[in-house]
């Protein structure tokens, strides 16, 4: 069975200024043991959807419509008991401003014991020990002693690998990461991704990891799911995605991966930015920024479909795109270029749309010792 089936998730916001739309007709499924990405810019719903799979939409926000079924319940229809023993339990979150997770007040160690003792009904020495084999195992150094440590005694690398370890603590089945290293460094964040991929691996759990990088899905993720504005416009297994990439606004984001060392401006790639999703455009709601648009985009809405086809993606259909392109409808077609760089250390792969910039990232893994 799968273990998360979104289907149809519909959320608006009811804002003074007028209706969010947040999420619209949102559908992906996560198999247990997956890592599921899930990028796109600022304001694309990435937040709200997984949110709404914890069922933690609150006012003005509503789930309109649509069905989420975990291990084929209905999240959305439980009732708040059930809702909450699932939460922190099978499902757990990593959330963007992980550093709040923890109590200052408290040692850290005490506080991941205190939810094991919670939610897995631990005695106190066991939840100890377990809390400490945990802290070891996120690379925690000295675990039996940082266990006693309180939270500012911790670097910020290792206060993210302490929620991390707190989201592991009950063995979740799902594994929900939003931004979780927006707030470390880029070498922590390197580690502190190599060290969820491992753990996930390890406790066979699935993690929907939530980012605008997709630099960072690259080393990680099985999938990718590429939204714009409350929409999925891409889905597809992560080496296809940077292999052959079907839709313009992936090919930009792509372009927009910075890199050290790199003199070309990749930011500016993709023009504008997000639409105000309380009026949306009308047509693909990327049209104002894609470079490819003709006046079809700006009147027709285009479905998820089979590239290959055209047509309405069967069930097993691993790759996706929402772009006339793809049914026919436009004329001049889509030109951009995926180049494929191979080198001895990593693989990189180029997209150069018209505009003439080139997008490029790597595929390589991160590397996971536990230096801080
Ligand atoms: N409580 C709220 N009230 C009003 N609008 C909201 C609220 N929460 C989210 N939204 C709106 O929903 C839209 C999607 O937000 P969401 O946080 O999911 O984006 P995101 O892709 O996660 O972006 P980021 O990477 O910045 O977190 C945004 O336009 C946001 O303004």
């Amino acid at each position: 069975m799968t273990l998360l089936e979104v289907t149809d998730l519909t959320v608006k916001f009811y804002t003074e200024k007028g209706v969010v739309n947040a999420v619209n007709d949102l559908s992906f499924s996560i198999e247990r043991g997956d890592t599921f990405g899930v990028v796109g810019e600022s304001g694309a719903g990435k937040s709200v959807t997984a949110h709404s799979v914890m069922r933690l939409i609150e006012r003005p926000g509503h789930i309109e419509s649509g069905e989420i079924l975990f291990k084929g319940e209905n999240i959305l229809e439980m009732s708040e008991a059930e809702i909450r023993s699932i939460r922190g339990n099978e499902i757990s979150m990593v959330f963007q401003d992980a550093q709040t997770a923890l109590n200052p007040v408290y040692p850290v160690g005490e506080q991941i014991a205190e939810m094991i003792r919670h939610h897995l009904d631990y005695g106190k020495a066991d939840a100890k020990e377990r809390t400490i084999q945990l802290l070891d195992t996120v690379g925690i150094p000295d675990a039996p002693t940082r266990y006693s440590d309180y939270p500012h005694e911790f670097s910020g690398g290792m206060q993210q690998r302490a929620i991390i370890a707190m989201a592991l603590s009950c063995d979740p089945d799902l594994l929900i990461c939003d931004e979780p290293t927006t707030a470390v460094d880029v070498t922590t964040e390197a580690k502190v991704l190599a060290e969820i991929e491992s753990l996930a691996a390890e406790f066979d759990t699935a993690v929907q990891l939530i980012t605008h990088d997709l630099g960072i899905v690259a080393d990680i993720c099985d999938r990718v799911m590429v939204m714009y504005a409350g929409r999925p416009v891409e889905k597809a297994p992560v080496e296809e995605l940077y292999y052959d990439p079907k839709h313009p606004y992936t090919v930009g984001l792509m372009s927009s991966i910075p890199r050290i060392g790199d003199d070309r401006d990749r930011l500016q790639t993709i023009p504008g930015t997000m639409p105000d999703l309380i009026e949306l455009p009308s047509g693909c709601t990327f049209h104002p920024r894609c470079p490819y648009a003709e006046e079809a985009c700006t009147r027709t809405e285009p479905a998820l479909v089979d590239p290959e086809t055209g047509t309405e993606p069967t069930n097993d259909a691993e790759h996706i795109a929402a772009c006339l392109e793809y049914t026919g409808e436009l004329n001049a077609g889509l030109d951009y270029e995926v180049q494929v760089r191979e080198s001895t250390t990593d693989e990189r792969v180029e997209a150069a749309p018209e505009s003439g910039s080139v997008a490029e990232t790597e595929l390589s893994s991160t590397d996971g010792d536990h230096d801080d």
